[in-house]
């Protein structure tokens, strides 16, 4: 018999306008099956995206002296720099070997949130950074909207469930990057490990290396078509819907050697609900065969702030 391999689908977004029903059990079904949805006509501009890349590498390229000046030490890395290998993933013995940027919601002057969403930081260059990445931001909310919609059908829930639990959301878009590595490099470029988050909205993958822990075992390479968007399930998504949607380990390999000389890129959007949305188990996803496996609901800024600790981002 031949051994087929497992096979990510890839969707289109635009579909749903039409069939928002079709779409939700095949981006559902997808979720279900990897943990992730590869998913093309995603709505966010290719004009916006090459912007973001122009700038993101253009912003890396800066002096490390001018890059660490954005660094918030304490701040838990929630806004502005974060050298390269500072993060860990939880239980991993190396470092990770990337760089990156977060930015956060704009938030209005004594918004209800004020004190637990750091306000953004900009850097005084490229230009046009802070004009395209809150756009960009904005984009990817959109998408985000759009791709809960269909996790909501998916689970039997109004479509417009999620829409309150993630109005004015702790989302965080990460800008990374991944410099060159050694030949002999014995690390990952980002240890395994699986997202804190609802969802994660990534673009650039489309260089190797992006890899998921699939139920056989095994490592499944992510090859998303070019400009396509790879989605996944975090942690949040998958307690809330008591693990019927995993959140599937993923790291990021070094390259073959022939590649080992470039850098990566990747900026994933890290899709937040609202601080104080109740992370309760869902009654529909609760059965005989799976009993409620959080008894204890908890909000979103509890959980979130339980997990940085662990990441070496934040200390207790
Ligand atoms: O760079 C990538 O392709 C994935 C990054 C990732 O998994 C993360 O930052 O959580
Ligand atoms: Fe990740």
């Amino acid at each position: 018999m031949l051994d087929t391999l497992a096979e990510i689908p890839v969707l289109s977004l635009a579909a749903q306008a039409n069939d928002p029903e079709s779409f939700a059990q095949a981006f559902g079904g997808s979720f279900q099956r990897f943990g992730f949805a590869v998913v093309r006509d995603h709505g966010v501009s290719q004009a916006l995206i090459e912007r973001a890349w122009a700038l993101t590498k253009a912003f890396f390229e800066l002096p490390e002296e001018e890059k660490r000046g954005y660094f918030l030490p304490g701040g838990g890395g929630a806004r502005g720099y974060t050298p390269f290998k500072t993060e860990i993933a939880k239980g991993a013995t190396h470092v990770d070997l990337k760089e990156f940027w977060h930015i956060g919601r704009e938030l209005a002057a004594g918004h209800r949130f004020g004190d637990v969403m750091a306000p953004n930081v900009w850097p005084a260059q490229p230009e046009g950074f802070r004009e395209t990445f809150i756009e960009l931001f904005a984009a990817f909310d959109t998408a985000g909207d759009k791709l809960l919609s269909a996790v909501a059908r998916y689970l039997g829930l109004a479509p417009d469930w999620f829409d309150t639990a993630v109005k004015d959301g702790n989302s965080v878009l990460r800008l990374l990057h991944y410099p060159p590595v050694a030949a002999n490099a014995p690390e990952v470029r980002a240890g395994a490990h699986e997202d804190i988050n609802l969802i994660t909205l990534l673009l650039g993958a489309e260089e190797a290396g992006l890899e998921l822990l699939d139920r056989d075992g095994k490592w499944l390479a992510v090859k998303p078509p070019e400009g396509a968007m790879v989605i996944n399930v975090g942690d949040m998504l998958q307690r809330l819907t008591n693990h019927v949607l995993p959140s599937t380990t993923h790291r990021v390999v070094n390259p073959p050697a022939e590649r080992r000389g470039h850098s990566r890129y990747s900026m994933p959007f890290f899709l937040h609900p609202a601080p104080d949305f109740l992370i309760k188990t869902l009654p529909g996803c609760i059965s005989a065969e799976n009993p409620n496996r959080y008894p204890e609901p908890i909000t979103a800024h509890d959980y979130l702030h339980e997990r940085l600790v662990e990441i070496g981002l934040i200390k207790k």
